[in-house]
């Protein structure tokens, strides 16, 4: 189980990094291994998220405290991680820091949130009406993590989801890998989307759905 997790999330990372998602070792991920009780993999902090080595993932408990000895140190924001597994049914969790996640986080920053409606892609949260709105909310960046996941933890309301860090990054979660992946996706194109739009139309900016 742990090593087709730890396969799991390996092959996520590949694919993100080869989106470029990892710049100045930015970014972390998670995968759950068992409910109860609580344990998941996260990545190990500080390293180069583009490279594949057996040290890139460790196990930590609800706590987010590493399970058996490791010279290794959780992601520094593995807390908001733990806040997704125990309030959720989530099965993996990713984190990655683009400069359009960014650029729109400051843009829509004052407003706590970025909606988007009429997008074919919102459909890959779950949003099938022709009317849905999608709202991600945006949360100021607390220096302070248990702060800052304390934050976090207010926008966490199903399985699956997604929360702007202001100028920092995202963060998504869904049932399993997948899942998350799909959101984040999804995520990155509106963001792109939006941005090429206020590109050609600044006066959208003005426009709240
Ligand atoms: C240089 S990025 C600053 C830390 C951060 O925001 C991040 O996503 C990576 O931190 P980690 O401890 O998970 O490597
Ligand atoms: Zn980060």
């Amino acid at each position: 189980m742990l090593n087709e997790k730890w396969n799991e999330l390996a092959d996520v990372k590949d694919e993100l990094s080869g989106r470029d998602w990892f710049m100045g070792t930015s970014g972390n991920l998670a995968i759950k291994v068992s409910g109860e009780p609580l344990q998941f993999l996260v990545t190990a902090s500080g390293k180069d998220k583009r490279k594949r080595t057996d040290e890139d993932f460790l196990l930590v408990d609800e706590f987010g405290r590493p399970v058996g000895e490791t010279h290794l140190k959780p992601s520094a924001e593995t807390l908001l991680h733990v806040e997704i597994y125990r309030r959720t049914n989530a099965g993996c969790s990713l984190h990655v820091h683009t400069i359009d996640n960014n650029v729109i986080s400051e843009i829509y920053g004052d407003r706590g949130e970025v909606s988007f409606q009429g997008q074919e892609i919102i459909k890959a949260f779950d949003k099938w009406d022709e009317d849905a709105v999608l709202k991600i909310p945006i949360i100021k960046n607390f220096a302070h993590i248990p702060t800052l996941a304390k934050e976090f933890s207010h926008h966490i309301h199903g399985d699956t989801g997604a929360v702007l860090i202001r100028n920092h990054g995202i963060t998504v979660w869904g049932r399993n890998a997948f899942e998350a992946k799909k959101v984040l996706e999804a995520s990155e194109f509106l963001f792109r989307y939006q941005l090429r739009l206020l590109e050609h139309k600044p006066f959208q900016l003005f426009k709240v759905v």
